[in-house]
């Protein structure tokens, strides 16, 4: 099933950032000022100990069993991590940063002629505005459906750049190769049969969600993209080359940013994975913060079940002492839950929380 609005939805005037960011006007409008517990503190850009893991996709490959472990322990503690040697031919990386940039580079009239509809995740314009008192993100995005065939929106994919269309194929063949992999030695990491997930999953879903934030003269008051947990089973994330560090993990209380490394991509876990380990690995909560001077590109892909897949916690991750605590539902249910709804934090996924006795 796939997820549609069905109600008419009032979401009032929303500014394209990238023209606020032109017409530089003193103060930055009071849709975007968030109130004061949800503002980014902003601080110094200085690497931490609290770096995210960093996994080497040859050795996994090798099925190095140190690799393996680190998978696990990326997956168990941190629900991100970055992966080198991933094997995407580094053009292709290339390329699909520059037909994104080149794209929001269009005068604001080209890009509308691809609008977001209101209540809609496909097309150019903001997602997930539901009311017309919600706060806006400092972020343009552009998001397509990519796989299976009939996701696609053909009218929303640009003929400017040219190239845009044949890029995007060619970079999501890559990436899907790439998720394919991923879920063989996370399958592995967990104990299970390397093919599980490929084959429980029937044709996956994936999605590709491009997102630019134009420097903001007061990144202490606005987010660039909201709080939230990935709906996908997993996420493949390529941060542009000179983009500001933008993305941000919260850690316990700590929001912990990702060092962009070169050449590294950035993969997390999402709420699918989330519920068929058990809570085992968990989808972890993420936001974007903006740069006073500096921009930044983020290209996303959503790596997820066919939309007819029920799911649930896998019978091999629950027994006594790890009781079941999601319960089995339809992935497209969860897919139109999912784009119905704000962005916030990990609340989506209440949908397939079994609320335990003890929790209040
Ligand atoms: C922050 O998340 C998203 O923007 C997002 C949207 C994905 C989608 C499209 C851009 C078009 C096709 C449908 C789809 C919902 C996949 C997240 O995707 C996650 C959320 C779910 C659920 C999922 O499967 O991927
Ligand atoms: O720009 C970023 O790094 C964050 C993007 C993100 O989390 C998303 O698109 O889901
Ligand atoms: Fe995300």
């Amino acid at each position: 099933m796939a997820p549609v609005p069905s109600l008419p939805i009032k979401v009032g005037h929303i500014d394209d950032v990238q023209e606020l960011r032109k017409a530089k006007p003193a103060t930055v409008p009071e849709r975007f000022i968030r109130d004061m517990a949800d503002r980014p503190k902003v601080v110094p850009n200085l690497s931490s100990s609290l770096d995210i893991p960093i996994i080497d996709l040859s050795k996994l490959m090798k099925t190095d069993k140190d690799e393996v472990m680190q998978l696990k322990t990326a997956c168990e503690e941190w629900g991100f991590f970055q992966v080198l040697n991933h094997g995407i031919d580094l053009n292709v990386v290339e390329d699909i940063e520059n037909v994104a940039k080149d794209f929001f580079m269009l005068p604001l009239q080209e890009k509308q002629k691809y609008p977001m509809a209101p209540g809609t995740v496909q097309g150019y314009g903001q997602a997930f505005v539901f009311s017309e008192n919600q706060k806006l993100d400092w972020c343009n995005m552009f998001a397509l459906g990519v796989e299976p065939p009939c996701i696609r929106n053909p009218k929303l994919w640009p003929s400017k750049p040219v190239n845009f269309r044949e890029t995007l194929e060619i970079y999501s063949r890559e990436v899907r190769k790439l998720c394919k992999t991923l879920l063989k030695y996370i399958a592995v990491s967990l104990g299970l049969k390397g093919g599980v997930f490929e084959e429980m999953f029937g044709v996956a879903v994936q999605a590709v969600r491009m997102n630019y934030y134009p420097p903001c003269s007061r990144p202490d008051l606005v987010l660039g993209l909201s709080p939230h947990s990935d709906g996908s089973a997993l996420t493949v994330l390529q941060q542009g080359k000179d983009s500001s560090v933008g993305l941000q993990i919260l850690k316990g209380q700590t929001w912990v940013p990702v060092q962009p490394i070169p050449n590294a991509l950035v993969i997390n876990i999402g709420d699918t994975l989330e519920v068929l380990t058990n809570g085992k690995y968990k989808s972890v909560e993420h936001r974007a913060v903006t740069h006073k001077e500096r921009d930044r590109l983020s290209i996303v892909t959503f790596y997820a079940p066919s939309y007819d897949i029920e799911l649930g916690p896998m019978a091999e991750l629950v027994d006594e002492k790890n009781p079941c605590r999601y319960r089995r539902y339809n992935h497209g249910e969860y897919s139109k839950h999912y784009v119905t709804n704000k962005l916030q934090g990990k609340r989506t996924l209440d949908f397939a929380k079994i609320q335990s006795k003890t929790s209040n």
